[in-house]
């Protein structure tokens, strides 16, 4: 999926864009997450990447087709938003089938059974739509939006109203979909979440983007490590002591841990000098996360 100078504007004549010349790529088999705080034009985005509203400049394109309203690659893309519209009355699986029936493909092309385990609903999905949890409802249609297995599956805040090992299952059925080779494209305002699904990232601001990468190079989970002592703070001794390691630039206290900034020397060879200094590690990984990241990125504007 190919994004180009994407720039859209609700109203004519008004100066404020929802999005603006927006450009970013996503390959196969990637999970992107767009992140951005409220407003920042993440919606609008993927409302004209699903063809649901036009562009004022710009395009996307889609396995090399550009998309547009009706465009025929629209079939290869699944997408999930907010208040999918459900028959109350009619069970779980007799809503999917509907739809289904309503694309005019042929049913096995549905692949009802992998959605539905997905959904994971169990017995629920011969009862009403209109009994359900909001979780559930959230479920399904994110089971929907899976009918047909798109290659390019986009999510619009999945994770909203699910309870936290709902969120958990989210994440594995996202890597999970993708690890086939297929993509998905996930906007989020849960940053943990996006740190462990998503191969990629997309930062948007005000309509414009302001970071893309890999995940790991956004959080900059480069050249400073976090070391979580076992039993609580270290002394300054032992401080010094890591200090004085070869390869080891800087080293400071924090709230959380150990700083230890790396200048030469690899995580693995600090680790093991740590355990022959005897400092007891109970943990070792970057310290920036992607919240800090993020709020760097979109700093003032925050
Ligand atoms: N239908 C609409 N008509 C007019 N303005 C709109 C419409 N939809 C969105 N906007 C405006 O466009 C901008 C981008 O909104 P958008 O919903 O794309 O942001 P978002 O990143 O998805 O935000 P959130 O995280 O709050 O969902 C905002 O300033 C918003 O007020």
């Amino acid at each position: 999926m190919e994004i180009t100078g994407l720039t859209k504007r609700y109203a004519k004549g008004q100066d404020r864009y929802a999005v603006r010349d927006l450009s970013f790529r996503v390959e196969q088999g990637q999970v992107l997450g767009l992140l951005g705080p409220n407003g920042a034009g993440k919606t609008t985005t993927l409302r004209m990447l699903m063809g649901l509203i036009s562009p004022d400049a710009g395009e996307i394109r889609v396995f090399g087709h550009v998309v547009r309203p009706g465009a025929p690659v629209l079939s290869r893309v699944g997408a999930f938003v907010e208040g999918a519209g459900f028959l109350p009355h009619l069970s779980g699986r007799a809503n999917l089938e509907l739809y289904w029936q309503a694309t005019g493909r042929p049913a096995e092309d549905a692949h009802l059974a992998e959605a539905l385990e997905i959904a994971g609903l169990g017995d629920a999905l011969e009862r009403a739509v209109r009994t359900y949890s909001q979780g559930m409802r959230q479920r399904l249609a994110i089971a929907q939006a899976m009918l047909g297995l798109p290659d390019l599956l986009i999510l619009d805040e999945p994770t909203n109203g699910l309870d936290p090992p709902q969120i958990r299952e989210m994440r594995d059925v996202m890597i999970r979909y993708a690890a086939g080779g297929r993509t998905v494209i996930v906007s989020s305002h849960l940053l943990a979440e996006v740190e462990q699904s998503c191969t990629h990232l997309v930062v948007m601001d005000r309509g414009r983007l302001v970071q893309a990468g890999p995940v790991a190079e956004i959080t900059g989970g480069g050249d400073t490590l976090l070391v979580t002592p076992a039993g609580g703070p270290v002394g300054a001794t032992t401080l010094e002591k890591i200090a004085a390691l070869e390869g080891v630039g800087s080293v400071a206290a924090a709230d959380e841990g150990i700083l230890v900034r790396l200048d030469g020397v690899t995580p693995a060879e600090l680790i093991a000098e740590l355990v022959r200094l005897e400092v007891p590690v109970a943990a070792v990984g970057p310290h920036r996360r992607l919240e800090d990241a993020f709020l760097t990125l979109i700093g003032g504007a925050a």
